[in-house]
C-alpha cells in the first residue's frame, strides 16, 4: 500500500538580488533545485536518499514534511496532498535540536505535549521510548550532560514517541563519530523492525544508505531528478557484519557507479560558479 507519493515535484528558488548560481554553464539568479521528482513509497518501507551535495535532498524532504512548498507537482501522504506539516509526520535533523533547558524525559514529553496527550500518557510513552533507545537512567539529564550519540537517541525517541506514520530523517548521524554512527544505525533498524513506520532517510554515506534501506534512491546533480532506484535485497534483520559480505560489496559498487557521474557534475558546477565569482 502506498504511503507517500511524490508526483512531478519541481522546485526553483529565487535568489536575493546580486546572488547568482551556474545552471548548465550559465549564470542565473534563479536556482532550479528539483526537476520533476516522481517517487512512490510504500507503507512501512525504509527509503534512503543519496545524491551529490546540494542536489536537493533536504528540499525534497522538506516538501514531503510540508515545510516547503513545491513550485509545481504534489507530494501526498495517504492520498492527501501535503500543504502544511502533517500531524502524522516526524522529522529528525542532523543537529540534535533538543531544548537545552529540558531534561531528556521532558524533551521527549514535549512532542506528546504539543499533541495534547494527557500527562500520564506522556510520561509512560516518553519512558518507553527512552528505554527502547537504551537511555534508562538518563531521563533526568539535560542535553549538555549527554554525548552527541545520546542526544541524537533522545531526538529520535522524541520523534518516534508520537508514533508517526512517516519519519523523515535528514543526515541524522552525520555529526557522530564512526562507531557511534554504526551503533545508532543498528539501533534504529532494531526499533524500526518493531514499529515499521515509513522512513525516508537522507545520507551521504553509501554504506549507511545500503545497510538501512529497502530501496536506495539515487538523485542526480542539481536540478535533481531520480536517477535510479536500487532494491536492496539483503536479508533482515541486518547485523553490521553484513557490510563485509560480497553481496554488500556489490551494492556498494552499484550505488557508487550510479552516483559518481553526478558527483563529478556537481563539482564542475561549483568550479564554474567560483570561476564566475572571482
Ligand atoms: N531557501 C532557499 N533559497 C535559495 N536556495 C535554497 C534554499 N534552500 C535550499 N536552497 C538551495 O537548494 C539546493 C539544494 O539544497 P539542499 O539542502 O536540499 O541540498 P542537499 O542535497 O540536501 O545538500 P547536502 O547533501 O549538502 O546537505 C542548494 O543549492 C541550496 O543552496
Amino acid at each position: 500500500m502506498e504511503r507517500i507519493v511524490v508526483n512531478s515535484v519541481r522546485k526553483t528558488f529565487a535568489l536575493k538580488p546580486g546572488q547568482t548560481v551556474t545552471v548548465d554553464g550559465r549564470v542565473s539568479n534563479r536556482i532550479p533545485v528539483l526537476d520533476g521528482i516522481d517517487l512512490t513509497i510504500r507503507k512501512g518501507e525504509f527509503i534512503t536518499l543519496v545524491g551529490p551535495s546540494g542536489s536537493g535532498k533536504s528540499v525534497l524532504l522538506d516538501i514531503i514534511a510540508g515545510l516547503t512548498e513545491a513550485s509545481s507537482g504534489v507530494a501526498s501522504i495517504d492520498g492527501a496532498e501535503v500543504r502544511k506539516p502533517h500531524s502524522q509526520t516526524a522529522y529528525v535533523f542532523q543537529q540534535y535540536a533538543l531544548f537545552p533547558w529540558r531534561t531528556a524525559l521532558e524533551n521527549v514529553e514535549y512532542a506528546l505535549e504539543v499533541r495534547g496527550a494527557p500527562a500520564a500518557v506522556r510520561r509512560e510513552k516518553a519512558l518507553y521510548f527512552l528505554n527502547l533507545f537504551g537511555l534508562k537512567g538518563f531521563e533526568d539529564r539535560f542535553p549538555s550532560q549527554l554525548s552527541g550519540g545520546m542526544q541524537q537517541r533522545v531526538a529520535i525517541a522524541r520523534a518516534l514517541s508520537t508514533e508517526p506514520q512517516v519519519l523523515l530523517m535528514d543526515e541524522p548521524f552525520a555529526a557522530l563519530d564512526a562507531q557511534t554512527r554504526d551503533i545508532l544505525q543498528s539501533e534504529l533498524l532494531r526499533i524500526w523492525e518493531q514499529i515499521k513506520t515509513t522512513v525516508v532517510f537522507v545520507t551521504h554515506s553509501i554504506d549507511e544508505a545500503i545497510f538501512l534501506a529497502d530501496r536506495v534512491v539515487v538523485m542526480t546533480a542539481r536540478p535533481a531528478k531520480v536517477k535510479e532506484i536500487i532494491d536492496v535485497d539483503l536479508p533482515r534483520p541486518r547485523e553490521i557484519d553484513i557490510r563485509n559480505t560480497d553481496a554488500f560489496n556489490a551494492y556498494r559498487a552499484w550505488v557508487w557507479n550510479s552516483l559518481r557521474d553526478e558527483v563529478s557534475k556537481a563539482q564542475r558546477d561549483w568550479a564554474l560558479a567560483s570561476a564566475y565569482a572571482n
